[in-house]
């Protein structure tokens, strides 16, 4: 099968890594400007709340079918092509405290000062939707900080590098410095775990 496939994401690293798989894709962005915004919840902000008393794997997985569910209204309401559409969300988790993207420089450090010396799990849901199937996989990984110092937490979200990370750090960037272990998978922990990906995709007919 050729075709190709809608990826629902502003992440730049989502898009990289998909371009690993050798997928076709095109962006199915939100807010186009002079767009009327459906009924389908487009805010980013409330699609990602979490509720109360839920678990980290029950909040990615929920936040990706939401994603995936604004995604499906933007591309018929824009009328494009029924190409399937593939989306994910990623979260930090520590026992059951969820750590999404931090609010700004406080929240960062407050984030990083908790997860500094701890193992804590990296939690990133894919789903792909393909006519009025829909295809979910979880991938958990495990990531081992070293303590980090007051300074050294302060240099880092001085980098800016947390901003727009869940937990407010990238495994890709200047984070490796202070993650003594990892197992599981570094896409997914990235923000797209490309075999589970790969597997989706492989059950919607593309040869990957
Ligand atoms: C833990 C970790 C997260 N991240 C990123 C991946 C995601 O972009 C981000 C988590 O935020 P998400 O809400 O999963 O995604 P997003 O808002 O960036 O993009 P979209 O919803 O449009 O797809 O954190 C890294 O880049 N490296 C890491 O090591």
């Amino acid at each position: 099968m050729t075709g190709f496939i809608y990826l629902a994401s502003q992440s730049p690293r989502r898009r990289q890594l998909l371009d690993q798989l050798g997928v076709r894709h095109e962006l199915l962005l939100p807010n186009v400007s002079g767009e009327v915004p459906g009924d389908v919840q487009e805010d980013a902000e409330a699609i990602e709340a979490v509720l109360k008393n839920e678990a980290p794997a029950a909040y990615v997985e929920r936040v990706t079918g939401l994603k995936l569910d604004a995604a499906m209204a933007r591309r018929a309401r824009r009328g494009l092509a029924d190409a399937p559409i593939l989306c994910s969300d990623t979260t930090v988790a520590l026992g059951r405290r969820i750590y999404g993207k931090p609010a700004d420089a406080a929240d960062a450090a407050r984030m990083l000062g908790e997860l500094s010396g701890t193992t804590h799990r990296v939690l990133t849901a894919v789903a792909l939707q393909r006519g009025t199937k829909r295809l979910q996989a979880l991938s958990v990984s495990q990531v081992r900080f070293a303590p980090l110092t007051p300074a050294q937490i302060g240099a880092y979200v001085d980098s800016g590098e947390p901003m727009g990370k869940a937990g407010a750090y990238a495994v890709q960037g200047r984070a490796a410095a202070h993650i003594a272990h990892m197992s599981g998978s570094y896409s997914g922990i990235m923000g797209l775990p490309l075999y589970e990906t790969a597997q989706l995709l492989r059950a919607a007919g593309f040869a990957v």
